[in-house]
């Protein structure tokens, strides 16, 4: 899909330029185990190129240890591929000096799988919006609070949930607000985690339908990252299929669940009892 390109090509070309662009990314564990093959390391992920366009949402869907997270994370500028470039608006972030972090910081966020890990215990819901804003010196105080009370009420949750400790909350509740913290700084792209894995079964559903209100109305790009194909399936215009670290297949939810090409795709759809609520499973 993505050819090898530099980021002149990229910012120069005449499409759109992507959200993000992973071009050969390849991460390698030293590891006291490995495989027999490879001994001492994991090669997480393994060549693996994509592009994220503007309002697109990509799913990466693959089983346990296939390099999911490893891939969010080079994403998100947490970890440094071994190889291969990654691109946010055309500019290469790969090495993530300080000037390349702060560019990382405004285009993408993140939500991860558990929203009690990923918010501060101590903090109101309210500190927890403006926090994003303080850090990178947005507006003043009277548009912060305008901003808090915006983006509580775009998750759909009260007011009175501003002066709340996310352990007064639901675990519904605190991904809402792990969600609007996401969306403080008006990101091109949110990169979700397994964002609904944490959650009660009957919760997953209104999650995911938010996110994909969210989006619409936002026009956001988004990687949905879940080892749940049925969830991929409901979110994703584009799914990526993982497995060793390699996307084995691409395409459409309708190629994919009509037409897989590869035996590792078979195998995921015939092992996948939907993890979603019923209703939306089918
Ligand atoms: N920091 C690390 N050091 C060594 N090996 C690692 C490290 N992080 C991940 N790995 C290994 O890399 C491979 C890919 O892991 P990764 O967490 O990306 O997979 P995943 O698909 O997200 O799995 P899960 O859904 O269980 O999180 C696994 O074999 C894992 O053990």
């Amino acid at each position: 899909m993505a050819e090898a390109t530099n980021s002149a090509a990229v910012a120069n070309n005449d499409e759109q330029t992507p959200i993000i662009f992973l071009d050969d990314i390849h991460v390698v564990f030293k590891t006291r185990t490995g495989s027999l093959l490879h001994p001492n390391k994991v090669h997480a992920v393994n060549g693996l190129s994509l592009k994220l366009m503007p309002g697109q949402t990509i799913g990466i869907v693959g089983e346990s240890g296939c390099g999911k997270s490893t891939t969010a994370n080079v994403m998100c500028g947490l970890q440094t591929p071994t190889s291969g470039h990654v691109y946010f608006k055309g500019t290469d972030v790969t090495k993530r000096t300080a000037a390349q972090r702060k560019i990382i910081g405004r285009v993408i966020s993140v939500v991860f799988q558990d929203p009690a890990t990923a918010l501060n215990a101590r903090m109101t819901v309210r500190e927890q919006l403006m926090d994003p804003m303080i850090v990178h010196k947005v507006g003043d105080a009277k548009s912060r609070e305008a901003r808090v009370r915006e983006l509580i009420e775009m998750v759909g949750l009260p007011n009175s949930v501003l002066e709340a400790l996310p352990g007064q909350m639901s675990g519904g509740q605190r991904q809402r607000v792990a969600i609007a913290r996401a969306l403080s700084l008006k990101p091109d792209a949110i990169i979700a985690d397994e964002p609904t894995s944490a959650l009660d079964v009957s919760v997953r559903a209104q999650i995911l339908n938010l996110l994909m209100d969210l989006k619409k109305e936002l026009n956001l790009a988004m990687v949905f990252i879940s080892h749940d194909i049925q969830t991929v399936r409901y979110i994703s215009d584009q799914i990526i299929v993982m497995n060793h670290g390699q996307a084995v297949e691409r395409g459409t939810a309708e190629q994919i669940f009509n037409n897989p090409k590869d035996d590792y795709t078979r195998l995921l759809l015939g092992a996948a009892p939907s993890l979603l609520h019923p209703e939306l499973g089918k």
